[in-house]
């Protein structure tokens, strides 16, 4: 270990950038020409301002500290000068030896940099050997994998302390580490792995820390593992047109079904959603809900299993899927703007303190909250890191708890300078279990975590604005919603939960085992079908005409934000019909014959 570790003493900051000025290309760099390769192929073609900045000083071999926004590239630029270096130290030793660590604070994170090694030294495969600790394979089929020491080692803090431990891992000749993620690493418990990694680290390693905020988790880090390092901090100028574009709408908890249905039955939104939700049991009512209206959405939560997790990334990024609905539980246990902040970041610092100490340590209690966690799988992360592709917009069905939690999850929006859109469902204080069968705890204090949120971006020189649903005219379509939201009962939750379950653990393990033989097959399992336990009422599937704009959705899809001009009916097609018939003089029997809900010819808009 480089040395002891005083949380107050801290290096100083070496060099200090802010602001887009300059751009170059991957090419003057300096870069290895087959990376360049492995570049162009991916359609790179200019470096990000991150990639710009930390590339030469890493090939420099100065240690780095970046805090560069969401989206921004921050793996490729930590990617690359590794990939550089392997290969330079190639041409005069070819000896084997593993010389770089990247800890990430996820699985899905390892799958992904793994996936980006591969991609950028895909044109040097023969020089470059990474392997994914992550993976559930047999601790045997781990120990080979590692015997032959591979060039790059990805893993969380976790799972390199374990193999560290039983010796299978050897980092004696290794010369880069990275912790990606690194505001986050230590929140998600990774304190006593980290104390073991720091101590088996030889000296003089180079190591980059990427962040997307720097946090006083991140200047522990810094302080424990870096020597004077080059910290970057980086504000791109944002260019018209790129970035979220951020709305906010309040409503009661049962109008966000409402809204829900009318935004996707109508395709309000266009392109690829992803929307959080606040815990698992939401993912599955919402899923039921929507398939009641025949909109099929695919679920990520920490309780499946990892390969189908990242299955569904891929195939979502792949165009395959268009909604994931998304649980994002670390968050909400309200780990961040929670106000226990301090507490638990005392105690962190004191942890990480004990890394530079040779006390033995004290046993550690976990807390309740770390309990809680236990349960689920920690290394699960959706809000932050993974990198949904071409996301159009990101809707918070139930708002985060922090806004910190908030920046994150829009951050899987407009990526690499793309634009995409980020709609948050609010409910007022005065609205706050007035509908029970929909209310959920956390959405009590949405008005406050708003207020947070809305002073946050404003700091930041966003706008949080309001979109303006024309309630009244949405409500036409109320009583389809409480129909469908009838038929997702509780047990209907239940079942579909277990169900799921089971299927994902099934395709997991075929995954797992099936398609490392046979990776053209992998398509063909599909994360998004029906669950069906719930009644199914084939009606809703199709919205009828006198339900629609009388000048279609063409008004609210051109860009016309901020107004959503559903067709203003004084009466409804039902009580007309009624009406009509009493003046005919008909009987009710026939009246209720010509129910539209009944003798509808079925057009389907979508
Ligand atoms: N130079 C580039 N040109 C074009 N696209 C790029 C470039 N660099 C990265 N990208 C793309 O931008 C997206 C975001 O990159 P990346 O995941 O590295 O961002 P990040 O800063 O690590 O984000 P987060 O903080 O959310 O983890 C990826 O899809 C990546 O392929």
């Amino acid at each position: 270990m480089k040395r002891k570790l005083d949380s107050n003493d801290v290096p100083t900051t070496a060099v200090e950038i802010a602001g887009n000025d300059e751009k170059s290309s991957f090419a003057s760099l300096g870069l290895d020409p087959r990376l360049l390769q492995g570049i162009a192929q991916q359609n790179f073609t200019t470096p990000t301002l991150v990639q710009n900045k930390a590339i030469p000083l890493a090939l420099d071999g100065r240690d780095v500290l970046a805090r560069a926004k969401t989206g921004s590239g921050k793996t490729a630029a930590y990617i690359l000068p590794i990939l550089h270096s392997i290969l330079k130290r190639k041409q005069s030793s070819p000896t084997q030896c593993t010389s770089s660590l990247i800890l990430v604070p996820t699985r899905e994170l390892a799958e992904q940099v793994f996936k980006a090694v591969e991609a950028f030294s895909s044109f040097a495969a023969k020089d470059v050997r990474a392997i994914n600790l992550t993976q559930k394979v047999s601790d045997a089929v781990q120990r080979s994998l590692l015997a032959d020491s591979p060039d790059i080692v990805i893993a969380t803090p976790a799972r390199a302390a374990l193999n560290l431990g039983s010796s299978s891992l050897s980092l004696e000749r290794l010369a880069h580490l990275v912790i990606d993620e690194a505001d986050l690493v230590l929140s998600y418990g990774y304190n006593e792995d980290l104390q073991n990694v720091a101590k088996s680290l030889p000296k003089g390693v180079q190591t980059i820390l990427m962040s997307a905020t720097l946090t006083s988790e991140v200047e522990i880090l810094k302080g424990l593992f870096c020597r004077d390092p080059a910290v970057l901090q980086l504000e791109e100028a944002e260019v018209e047109g790129e970035g979220v574009s951020q709305y906010v709408v309040k409503c009661g908890e049962d109008e966000k079904f409402l809204l829900v249905y009318v935004i996707f039955k109508l395709k309000l939104v266009k392109g690829k959603c992803i929307i959080f939700v606040a815990d698992i049991d939401r993912c599955y009512r919402l899923k039921l809900y929507l398939e009641q209206f025949g909109t099929k959405s695919c679920i990520l939560n920490s309780e499946l299993p990892v390969n189908s997790r990242i299955h569904v990334v891929e195939e979502f990024n792949k165009g395959v899927y268009d909604i994931i609905i998304a649980s994002d539980e670390h968050e909400i246990l309200g780990d961040e703007d929670d106000g226990k902040d301090e507490e638990a970041q005392d105690k962190l610092q004191a942890d990480v303190a004990n890394l530079g100490s040779d006390a033995p340590e004290e046993p550690d209690q976990p807390s309740k909250k770390k309990r809680k966690l236990a349960k689920k799988d920690k290394e699960y992360g959706i809000s932050r890191g993974i990198d949904f592709k071409n996301v159009a917009c990101v809707l918070n069905f139930d708002l985060p708890t922090s806004s910190k939690s908030y920046t994150h999850r829009i951050g899987r929006t407009a990526r690499a300078g793309q634009t995409g859109m980020a709609l948050s469902l609010v409910v007022p204080s005065e609205l706050y279990r007035k509908h029970k069968p929909t209310s959920i705890e956390s959405t009590k204090d949405d008005e406050k975590v708003l207020a947070k949120i809305t002073k946050h971006q404003k700091k930041n020189g966003k706008e949080v604005k309001p979109y303006n649903f024309d309630m009244k005219q949405v409500e036409a379509f109320r009583y389809r919603m409480g129909d469908a939201l009838r038929a997702v009962t509780r047990i209907a939750i239940r079942e579909a939960r277990t169900r799921e379950l089971r299927q994902e653990l099934m395709k997991s393990d075929k995954l797992k085992r099936h398609f490392e033989e046979n990776p053209g097959d992998l398509h063909h399992l599909r994360h998004d079908g029906e669950l069906r336990p719930a009644r199914v009422q084939s009606h809703l599937k199709h919205v009828p005409d006198y339900l629609l704009p009388r000048e279609g959705t063409k008004g609210i899809a051109g860009g016309n934000v901020g107004f959503v001009g559903i067709r203003k009916t004084t009466e409804n097609r039902i009580r007309k019909a009624r009406l009509a018939n009493k003046a005919k003089g008909r009987g009710k029997i026939v009246a209720r014959k010509k129910d539209p809900l009944k003798t509808f010819k079925a057009k389907s808009r979508t």
